[in-house]
């Protein structure tokens, strides 16, 4: 059997932990998790108990983020980490170039070298902030076509936001296994070890990596109680374990660079779990998309799926948003995104189809740039197209775009800007906007 068809065995028919941020808990083998207690004197089938903290101690019970693993060895038994080749991933801050005012897009990536996993797959296009300050984001796109074997992956800088575009990921992590196909987003908290298995030939896709707050779902104001994305919509795994005993590589990127150590058993060995520090998936395709049944085109944070608020109310660090299918009914209204300027900055991706913004060159798996302040908006085909247009109502279907907006610029790495799949001539999509205005 090819690694591709183990990894689509092992995907079949998985558990799940359904709501957002609950206390979740879950066994893989009955009577591992102890009962009314964290830490018994001895933990039961003599499993070690360890708490993993994505918050201070300290914080208040809503921002309070921390999971109990049960596990066959602890994570404490390991040699001296050190350190590896960071290849094309880069961390914050990034001061190797000029952050670019001009606005940016770029070609998919090329298919990835024979032998690529998701880890050295990863290609760092830009971020902002400061891993050490636990502040800021930064944005990767990966290609892989090969399994992490004998080797997992921990990033002790933010959490790690997948969203696939081309092909579904196996990811094993700590606290058991999780699908994500293009259409769904993963999710996996700070520090957490995971391996990913492609589960088809070629996998590619976007990561936003979050230094700052954990993703939370955005407060819903008048909204009320529903929609946008439900919180019953995201999927925990349940508690599934390896029991083996050769050597395991783990990566861990610490402050913009890869550590590596090798333990002597897969640190992949908790065999029950509970607590909120877990990682989860979510189908796009489940938001709830919201809008104006009247007139004019809402601000797109109204399609915010989470936020990761920073210390200004209102102001996230980073807002993950999706353009889903939905019905445009706006009378007397330009339909598609409007011409703006924004003080923060977009990076925006296509899982698949079109955007409603740009009739061509923005590409699944490709992406756009409009940093702060940058003037963007539809393309001259799109503002002639939607001007014209007869008003009645209209699916957008054909297409699912996503944007990671963050409060601070996002400052593009000398490998994005040097690349020859940035595109040359994107200014040109609004040349030619007519002059109309008469007096
Ligand atoms: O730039 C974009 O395409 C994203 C976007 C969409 C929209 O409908 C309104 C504002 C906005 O930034
Ligand atoms: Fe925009």
């Amino acid at each position: 059997m090819s690694s591709t068809e183990q990894a689509r065995k092992a995907a079949e028919g998985l558990h799940h932990l359904s709501g957002f941020g609950n206390e979740h808990s879950s066994e893989a083998v009955p009577g591992a998790l102890p009962l009314g207690r964290n830490s018994p004197q001895r933990a039961p089938l003599g499993l070690y108990a360890e708490q993993l903290s994505g918050s201070a101690f300290t914080e208040p019970r809503s921002a309070n983020r921390r999971s109990w693993l049960y596990r066959i060895r602890p994570s404490a038994a390991h040699p001296r980490f050190v350190r590896a080749e960071n290849g094309t991933l880069a961390g914050a801050p990034f001061t190797d170039s000029v952050p670019d005012p001009n606005r940016l897009r770029w070609n998919p990536l090329p298919d990835p070298a024979p032998g690529t996993d998701f880890l050295s797959g990863l290609w760092t296009l830009g971020g902002n902030g400061d891993a050490a300050q636990r502040a800021g984001m930064a944005i990767h796109l990966y290609a892989a076509d090969s399994p992490m074997t004998d080797r997992v992956f921990s990033d002790a800088d933010g959490e790690l936001l997948i969203v696939p575009e081309r092909g579904g990921l196996l990811l094993r992590t700590e606290f058991g296994l999780l699908r994500a196909e293009p259409g769904d987003a993963a999710l996996i908290p700070r520090g957490v070890r995971f391996r990913v298995e492609p589960l088809d030939a070629l996998v590619r896709g976007y990561v936003c990596e979050n230094y700052g707050r954990p993703f939370a779902l955005p407060d819903l104001g008048p909204i009320g109680a529903n929609g946008l994305a439900n919180a019953r919509d995201f999927l925990a795994p349940v508690a599934a374990y390896e029991d083996e005993d050769r050597p395991v590589e783990v990566v861990s990127k610490f402050c913009g660079n890869l550590w590596t150590a090798t333990y002597d058993h897969s640190p992949l060995d908790v065999v029950a779990w509970h607590g909120n520090h877990v990682p989860y998936v979510y189908d796009l395709r489940r938001f709830n998309v919201l809008g104006s049944i009247s007139y004019d085109h809402p601000d797109p944070s109204i399609f915010t799926v989470l936020t990761s608020p920073s210390d200004t109310p209102g102001l996230a660090g980073v807002d993950f948003v999706v353009f889903a299918p939905r019905w445009l009914v706006g009378e007397d209204t330009f339909r598609p995104p409007y011409f703006h300027r924004n003080v923060m900055s977009e990076y925006m991706g296509l899982i698949e189809g079109a955007y409603d913004a740009k009739a061509e060159g923005f590409v699944p798996g490709g992406g756009s740039l409009h940093n702060m302040m940058s003037a963007h908006g539809p393309d001259r085909e799109t503002f002639e197209a939607a001007s014209a247009a007869e008003l009645k109502p209209q699916k957008v279907d054909n297409g699912l775009a996503i944007m990671f907006e963050t409060r601070w610029p996002v400052t593009a790495t000398p490998q994005a800007l040097d690349t020859s799949r940035l595109q040359q001539g994107y200014d040109q999509v609004w040349q030619g906007l007519e002059r109309h205005f008469r007096s």
